[in-house]
């Protein structure tokens, strides 16, 4: 893939680092423009070192254009980026050696079989031996499943294949940081899941990884950090738990009687609606001793009280739905 290592012969000065020490990657005022297409604008992303990103987004919310900007591939139209602690493009080639990336389209070559491509790729590693070269080409397609097909042609591969001999090109080498542009694009759910394995492989040996989705329950199974994209613009970002935690808090409450639940807490004034797991209250203008005070005031046996965990679906759909689709609710 050419994505970490044709950059790297960018000869660059030294003294570019940053000082954002606790983050791996960092953007300020990004803004890419395609003619008139606003693509990414003013995003400001940190992606702390050690954490799994994930960034969310729907289609054409400027995920890749970011990844793209941040990698040094396509040039910011304003501000910067800083990736491990170097300026990108201008410094590229210090940081790109311990970043490894799988981006769209990464350029094989369609009559070199799979190994034969990884080859070629890891002979442009720097941090790579040429006696080293087989033993790891031959580590990443296992890794990657793909060892069985590593001798066919590329261009026979099936788009999930492709996506593996990408990802394996990623993990030549032992990396700081691995970026992966939706690494489950085509792939079926054990592909998936391996994936899944692979990322958490990744956390666990300390290494940063960014990751874009549209899988909501991919990000919320694998992240721990999550930057949602819309129309160009980071709309939230921070630590998966924590945003879950900050949508609009409610109260999940069981009782044997869902429905005198119901009346006794319309008859407050305090709003909320059967759910498949309870009775879920609202908790924007009450509290809960409010809430467990009218039901037994009204004799409704409360059998246990809790707060609601507001799903990434939520968070999403809340934080990525267009002004005018807010109404109606
Ligand atoms: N090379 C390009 N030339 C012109 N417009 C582009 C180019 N690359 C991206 N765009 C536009 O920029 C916007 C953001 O695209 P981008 O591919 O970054 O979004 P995305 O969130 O990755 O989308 P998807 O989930 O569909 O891959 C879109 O409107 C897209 O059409």
């Amino acid at each position: 893939m050419s994505t970490s290592t044709t950059a790297t012969d960018v000869v660059a000065p030294e003294g570019a680092a940053t000082p954002a020490a606790a983050l791996a990657a960092q953007t300020r005022g990004l803004r890419k423009l395609y003619g008139r297409t606003v693509a990414v604008d003013h995003v400001d992303l940190d992606v702390p070192e050690g954490a799994v990103l994930g960034m969310l987004g729907p289609n054409g919310s400027g995920k890749t254009t970011t990844i793209r900007m941040l990698l040094g591939l396509v040039r910011p139209t304003a501000g910067t980026v800083s990736l491990l602690g170097h300026a990108v493009p201008e410094h590229a080639g210090h940081a790109l050696p311990d970043v490894g990336a799988l981006v769209e389209g990464p350029g094989f070559h369609p009559f070199l079989s799979g190994r034969e491509n990884l080859l070629r790729m890891a002979a442009a590693e720097p941090r790579l031996a040429t006696g080293d070269i087989p033993h790891a080409v031959g580590e990443a397609l296992e890794r990657v499943g793909l060892a069985a097909a590593a001798n066919r042609r590329y261009r026979g591969y099936s788009l999930g294949m492709k996506q593996r001999l990408g990802l394996a090109g990623a993990l030549l080498v032992p990396r700081r940081m691995v970026v992966l542009d939706e690494p489950t694009n085509g792939l079926d759910p054990a592909g998936t899941r391996e994936v899944r394995t692979i990322i958490s492989e990744l956390h666990a040996a300390g290494v940063t990884v960014l990751v874009s989705s549209h899988l909501l329950a991919e990000v919320e199974a694998t992240c721990t950090h999550v930057a949602v994209l819309h129309a160009g613009s980071v709309v939230a970002q921070g630590e998966l738990a924590e945003l879950l935690e900050s949508g609009s808090p409610a109260l999940l409450v069981s009782t044997t009687d869902g429905t005198a639940a119901m009346e006794a807490l319309r008859a407050s004034r305090i709003p909320s609606r059967l759910a498949p797991e309870g009775v879920r209250v609202d908790l924007t203008a009450c509290t809960p001793p409010e809430v467990i005070a009218a039901l037994v005031h009204a004799g409704v046996d409360v059998h246990e009280a809790r707060r609601a965990r507001t799903g990434l679906e939520d968070l999403f759909a809340r934080l990525t739905q267009e002004p005018d689709e807010e109404d109606g609710s």
